[in-house]
């Protein structure tokens, strides 16, 4: 089973390229910057990863991404994520980013973009990978602070697949962020958001109605609303499930416990994602392992899954058509 979900031609969706920042790449840039980490080894830096909740993941993650200050940093970032991806046969790579997260410390958004799309286009030539961008906004922070990188974001907006919005999700609904989503709608760009995480199902009613968004990030709660699972199914909504990020985040207790089984019993649309790989335990192929172990699905079920995230990605017609034969290819 471990050749064939390695083989199968993987999409991901649902991918924090600050959450691919591996502790050996945290260590180099932070010499190479001269920033202070508060770790004397990658070995403890592991061993502070024991979160107990979505927050004190936070925590960690904004202090981790301190490091990272140049476009060559975002670069090498993810360079160091794409090129492992591509080794556990992953084909294409959407990844959010935080913008603010740097702003705030002074890094211009020029050089995220910059280091970001400079990697983009080496992932596609060197490795014959495509990768999408989404740019996050940081909802326990203010909505007009989201609405300023967003105009800021002006001379970018040609490279954006979509928009997204991510950090502390209880007491930070979606509705908070209308006004902001619509002028992503006014100017063309697609909208996801995280609902349903930590949050109720009620946020996930929101991100649709409110936000109008076409994924819902995660959405594992809406099992608690049966109204909403049906409309979920009705509307063929893509939820971007993240199996090792909800137990290490304590979601859920185990794997054993997580409801994905659930969520395709009520026939949802469903894709498989490692949302911060270098802090959850694992990569893609590590997610799917993880399910094949749990839940015992057949190669069939693993098909499916990998067929929803080509369907529900970014990509052009063209490239649609090639994910697809690949994926066909793959079965044989
Ligand atoms: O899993 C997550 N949830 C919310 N925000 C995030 N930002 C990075 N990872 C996450
Ligand atoms: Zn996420």
């Amino acid at each position: 089973m471990r050749d064939f979900l390695k083989r199968l031609p993987k999409a991901e969706l649902h991918l924090h390229i600050e959450g691919s920042l591996e502790p050996e790449l945290m260590f180099a840039l932070a010499e190479r910057n001269g920033v202070a980490l508060p770790y004397a080894s990658v070995e403890e830096v592991r061993a502070a990863y024991d979160f107990s909740d979505l927050q004190s993941f936070l925590d960690l993650y904004f202090q981790g991404m301190s490091v990272l200050r140049t476009a060559e940093d975002f670069h090498d970032l993810a360079m160091d994520y794409f090129t492992r991806a591509h080794a556990e046969g992953v084909v294409h790579i959407e990844m959010h980013v935080d913008p603010q997260a740097h702003i705030a410390r002074g890094v211009e958004l020029a050089a995220v973009m910059e280091g970001l799309g400079r990697a983009r286009r080496r992932a596609e030539r060197e490795l014959g990978m495509s990768t999408a961008l989404i740019l996050a906004f940081l909802r326990d922070r203010p909505a007009e602070e989201a609405m300023a990188v967003l105009e800021s974001a002006a001379p970018y907006w040609e490279l954006l697949d979509a928009v997204g919005l991510d950090s502390a999700e209880r007491g930070n609904p979606p509705s908070k962020f209308v006004e902001v989503f619509e002028r992503a709608r006014r100017l063309g760009i697609p909208r996801v958001a995280h609902a349903g995480e930590e949050g109720p199902p009620e946020y996930i009613r929101e991100a649709l109605d409110q936000l109008d968004v076409c994924r819902i990030d995660h959405g594992v709660r809406c099992l608690e609303d049966s109204d909403l699972v049906a409309r979920l199914r009705d509307e063929a909504v893509v939820l971007t499930v993240c199996p090792l990020s909800n137990v290490r985040l304590k979601v859920v207790e185990t794997m054993a416990e997580h409801p994905f089984p659930q969520l395709l019993d009520a026939g949802l649309m469903l894709t498989i994602n490692s949302d911060d790989p270098a802090y959850f335990g694992g990569g893609m192929l590590d997610n799917f392992l993880a399910c094949h172990e749990a839940f015992g699905w057949s190669e069939e079920v693993f098909v499916t899954l990998a067929s929803s995230a080509i369907e529900a990605a970014f990509v052009s017609d063209e490239r649609r058509e090639e994910l697809r034969r690949q994926l066909a290819a793959s079965r044989h």
